[in-house]
């Protein structure tokens, strides 16, 4: 065997999140294994498993804001479904602890206070459109609640949107269409500009922008684009340049925003940047009013320096009937129109629906936005490897004897991929899970299981062995270790100080195979007995028939000894609960010098 290691150690979620936690145990789901179905094909998307489990009781989904009747229909074949629109912050606050899942659009803040006011509740927020901004995804994944946005229905109709914008801008169509329906004919007055030949500057060459692009070349405008993370070839694919945003901002006749608002994109035109743009810029903005200081862009329109604005989209929404960019004689606007389509509308009902059934029955989520992605295939092949992350973290926890203190876990993969070839990502939140549920009331899944180890003050570090032999299977064993705590079953304690258990999968079960220095081998269904004694004829007997005189099934028993008639640790796995009685009339048989009862 070729050993070699590294240490990983768990990234904070978000190093900047301070506060507290307060989950109490879900109220109506059984969080217990996880539950890995193969999603509806979406091509190369990529997937998240929120949680686990079965649900006890129908859930309920609480729609705050207009979804289309598909989706509605598809969450009313499996959800309770409460549609209550125009909820103040309030009303959404006494709402929510009886809520399991809630979609929202961009009229809906999803403070912090909404996660704390649900009590553990809610586990999938749904956000019925693209933008995330309204969502407070910090506090979202402190609580373990998934986050799912619908990406793809709106594309079109935001992009239709901006282009309708844009031409309207150019003709002055809003301006003269009041006009007209006031009694006059300004012919003169309302001579427009065209399009075609003009430099369009993309800003966020992403989904919508590329979309925009495509039309915009199409109008024979020459388009350019700004976007740090958008790759070249696509953009090259349907004729358009990338270039910096110095360069985008100085040569645009026109400028569309596409770029999502996030600290660094807020407020990305400023006075600074307005001084930059040609001279008689026209901008369109079908993103979000924060990426525009509104004010700046006041006194840039009243320059000059910005002939024209059409904006959909405004920091505060609805802005103010006398906000002085509404009133300006050059800007155009519409009241946050850009996914509102018949045809986008029931889309991404259908997209958000389906994305929240899914999440709530445990499945795989592929439009999760506030947990690590991992692919389908990677998931299903990992399967087994899951439970047993999650059984040997809860066998660990289980052997620390109480008050010691879980803070330093060691899990070891042995494997015989390379380690890129191995996403553990998904083992350690099941680890953490297993470690940290049985001795809180905190509720761990993958969303919120690095930020819940973290603020529990539990360091886990990754160690790789790399092995020698066919990388067919991902793993060959997983070793989770406890540093510095006493253990209620001292044979748990390596010969390096440490709680030690091993787990194998076996025929696609997952087996105990180690227990501190002593080897077993013990599948982990059911429950576990623990003991160690002197290596004798007879033992296995006499343990079987106390446990038989009380009923309790056995479903696996085998012994770990260093050598034949010294100490040996034997295994034995229960389909029930043994009363304290059995366990301490075994724990009386002579050769027998300690016993441990773990649940799985
Ligand atoms: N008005 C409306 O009704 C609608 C508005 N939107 C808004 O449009 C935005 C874009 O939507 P999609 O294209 O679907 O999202 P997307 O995620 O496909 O594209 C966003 C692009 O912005 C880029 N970007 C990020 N930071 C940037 C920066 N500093 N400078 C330039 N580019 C940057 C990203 O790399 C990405 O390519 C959404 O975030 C949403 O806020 C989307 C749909 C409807
Ligand atoms: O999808 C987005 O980002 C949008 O801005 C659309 O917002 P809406 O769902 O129409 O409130």
């Amino acid at each position: 065997m070729a050993a070699s290691t590294s240490t990983l150690n768990v990234p904070s979620l978000n190093p900047k999140l301070s506060s507290s936690l307060s989950i109490s145990s879900p109220a109506q789901f059984s969080i217990s294994s996880l539950s890995l179905r193969a999603a509806h094909g979406r091509g190369s998307r990529r997937f998240v498993v929120l949680a686990t489990g079965g649900l006890d009781a129908k859930p309920t989904v609480l729609v705050a804001e207009k979804l289309g009747a598909a989706g509605l229909d598809l969450l009313k074949e499996f959800a309770n479904v409460d549609c209550s629109y125009n909820l103040s912050p309030e009303e959404l606050n006494t709402k929510i602890s009886l809520c399991d899942a809630l979609i929202v659009r961009s009229g809906t803040k999803v403070s912090r206070e909404v996660f704390e006011s649900s009590g553990g509740r809610l586990k999938v927020v749904g956000r019925a459109g693209v933008g995330i901004d309204n969502v407070d995804l910090a506090a979202a994944t402190e609580h373990g609640c998934l986050v799912v946005n619908a990406p793809t229905a709106n594309t079109v109709a935001a992009a239709e949107h901006g282009i309708a914008l844009l031409a309207a801008m150019a003709r002055n169509v809003a301006q003269a269409d009041a006009s007209v329906k006031a009694g006059k004919w300004l012919r003169n007055k309302y001579v427009g500009v065209s399009l075609v030949g003009k430099t369009l500057a993309v800003m966020g060459f992403g989904k919508v922008g590329t979309e925009v692009a495509r039309r915009a070349k199409g109008l024979g405008m020459h388009v350019i684009a700004h976007d740090p993370y958008a790759p070249a070839d696509r953009a090259r694919a349907i004729g358009v340049e990338l270039v910096t945003f110095d360069e985008a901002i100085a040569t645009a006749d026109f400028i569309s925003l596409h770029m999502p608002l996030t600290p660094t994109t807020s407020k990305m035109l400023n006075d600074e940047t307005f001084g930059k743009m040609k001279k008689g810029v026209r901008i369109v903005n079908v993103a979000r009013g924060g990426v525009i200081d509104e004010e700046a862009l006041v006194r840039a329109l009243d320059s000059g320096i910005v002939a024209q604005a059409a904006l959909d989209v405004f920091t505060k929404e609805p802005p103010s009937p006398e906000s002085k960019l509404v009133q300006h004689e050059n800007v155009i606007v519409t009241p946050h129109l850009g996914a509102s389509t018949v045809e986008a509308q029931e889309g991404v009902a259908i997209e958000i629906a389906e994305a929240v059934v899914g999440a709530l029955k445990g499945e795989l989520a592929s439009t999760a936005v506030n947990a690590p992605m991992v692919p389908a295939e990677v998931l299903s092949e990992l399967k087994p490897y899951v439970i047993l992350a999650e059984k040997l973290g809860r066998l660990a926890v289980q052997l620390v004897t109480g008050g010691s203190g879980v803070k330093s876990v060691k899990v070891t993969y042995a494997s015989a991929r390379a380690p890129d070839d191995l996403d553990t990502r998904v083992l350690r939140a099941m680890i953490t899970k297993g470690i940290i549920e049985p001795i809180s009331s905190v509720f761990v899944n993958l969303v919120n299981a690095d930020f819940t180890a973290k603020q529990r003050g539990v360091r886990i570090t990754e160690e790789r062995i790399l092995l020698d032999g066919s990388p067919e299977a991902p793993l060959d064993s997983i070793q989770v270790q406890i540093a510095n705590v006493e253990s209620k079953f001292a044979s748990a304690i390596s010969d390096t100080g440490e709680i030690r258990v091993e787990g194998r999968v076996k025929d696609g079960v997952p087996h105990l195979t180690r227990v501190g220095s002593f080897e077993v081998d013990v599948s982990l269904e059911g429950s576990i007995i623990l003991c160690r004694q002197v290596d004798q004829p007879g033992m296995i007997g006499k343990v079987g028939s106390i446990l038989g005189q009380e009923n309790v099934n056995v479903s696996f028993m085998s012994v770990g000894r260093i050598a034949p008639r010294k100490q040996a640790v034997m295994a034995i796995g229960v389909d029930d609960q043994p009363s304290k009685e059995s366990l301490q009339r075994i724990g009386e048989i002579p050769a027998v010098e300690e016993i441990v009862f773990l649940k799985l």
